[in-house]
């Protein structure tokens, strides 16, 4: 077992990393909580729950809660059903919250317990590759029909157990979208690991390759939180393709497109504004053959207007006094953050949609 320390300003929590942790958390969770409350996906239940279950210590009375599959399910309705679960089951402020899936029951479940009473413990256990990203750092949230992630809080889990036995059972879509978060964190931190991922076909992935990747991504992760919690400077770089990702997932309607192909699609959009607007030179050619080859699906371009992108960017996180900011790269390696001036957004998203529609 590999594990990581995150640093925060609350506490200091461990990302535990290995094979089958999940028929052994007995050991990883302290028993002193009085109720368990595992909120979990209802694909990721039938493929995981009971192991979870069994494993738990017998001290706490553990309890679950089921959501529909899918980011929809990231939403005021199921944040206020869970909430109310909580209620009825009269969780303390000794009661702990496991959440048991991707991305989107890391975000939904960590909100709840971060409101809930002010906030309970809670445990992210990822089952996606793309969870590597959503499980640390301690952002939560849900999306609303205005833009992704609108409402949520800064609010870091306790532990993160990462049982990648577990992402054996994703399908190929959804090592794809992961993957667009890994290279992103690739783009930000490290060349010859960009030059190497470029070069893998997602298929054929090894398993010593993917554990790398995922250890590679959550130190890079780790390390910019630690220095920025707030996302008052450097975290900003973690957004690297999401202004654009985000406007495209709220404008398709969640779930349309996964966040990780998103994020994909919105990292080429970055390469082009960062060579064509501000000189770099980064290998966009090279990027946009490995979409390709992996099938991430660019054509979602071809469905967007510029204009509405425009629209949606302005609920950018960043985006401050009406004027939207971007993460660009000088180069591999070396993000920043810049305004961009809405006309040259327009033209390079035209030029862009015109490029992968073949005009
Ligand atoms: N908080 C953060 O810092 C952060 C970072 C990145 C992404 N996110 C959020 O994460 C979400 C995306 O996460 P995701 O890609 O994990 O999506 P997800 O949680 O929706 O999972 C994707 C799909 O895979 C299924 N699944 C999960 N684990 C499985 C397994 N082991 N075997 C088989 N199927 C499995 C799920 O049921 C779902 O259908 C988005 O809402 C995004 O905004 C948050
Ligand atoms: O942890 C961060 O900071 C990130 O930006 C990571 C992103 O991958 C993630 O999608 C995050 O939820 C986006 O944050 P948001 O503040 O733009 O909603
Ligand atoms: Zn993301």
């Amino acid at each position: 077992m590999a594990s990581v320390t995150v640093r925060s300003s609350s506490h200091d929590y461990e990302v535990l990393i290995g094979d089958g942790l999940r028929h052994n958390l007995s050991e990883f969770i302290s028993s002193d909580y009085t109720s368990i409350l595992v909120i979990t996906d209802s694909t990721v239940k039938d493929h995981y729950l009971q192991d979870v279950k069994g494993s738990l210590s017998e001290a706490a009375s553990v309890f679950t809660a089921v959501v529909p599959a899918g980011e929809s399910s990231k939403s005021m309705g199921r944040y206020e059903e869970l909430l109310d679960r909580c209620v009825e089951l009269k969780l303390d402020r000794k009661s702990l919250i496991i959440a048991l899936g991707g991305g989107m029951v890391g975000d939904l479940a960590g909100f709840v317990a971060s409101t809930y009473l002010r906030g309970i413990d809670y445990i992210q256990m990822p089952t996606t590759i793309l969870a590597h990203d959503s499980s640390v750092g301690g952002k939560v949230a849900i999306n609303h029909s205005e833009g992704k992630n609108l409402i949520g809080s800064f609010y870091h889990p306790v532990k993160v157990i990462y049982d990648i036995e577990t992402i054996q059972t994703l399908p190929e879509s959804e090592i794809r979208s992961g993957y667009g978060e890994v290279i992103k964190h690739a783009f930000l931190s490290d060349d010859e690991w960009t030059r190497r991922l470029l070069k893998a076909n997602l298929s054929e992935l090894s398993v010593d390759q993917l554990e790398n990747d995922l250890m590679k991504g959550i130190q890079v992760k780790a390390s910019i939180v630690e220095k920025d919690e707030r996302e008052a400077g450097i975290r900003k770089y973690l957004n690297l393709g999401h202004t654009l990702a985000h406007a495209i997932e709220a404008e398709l309607g969640y779930g349309e497109i996964t966040h990780g192909e998103a994020v994909a699609v919105g990292l080429l959009f970055m390469m082009k504004v960062s060579n064509d607007i501000k000189g770099a030179q980064l290998p966009i050619k090279a990027y946009k053959e490995w979409l390709d080859q992996n099938h991430y699906p660019i054509s979602v371009l071809t469905r967007i207007r510029p204009e509405r992108m425009l629209e949606r960017m302005m609920f950018d996180k960043k985006t401050l006094r009406r004027k939207i900011n971007f993460v660009l790269l000088h180069e591999l390696s070396d993000p920043y953050v810049v305004e961009v001036e809405e006309e040259q957004l327009l033209e390079q998203m035209s030029l862009l949609i015109n490029e992968v529609s073949g005009e």
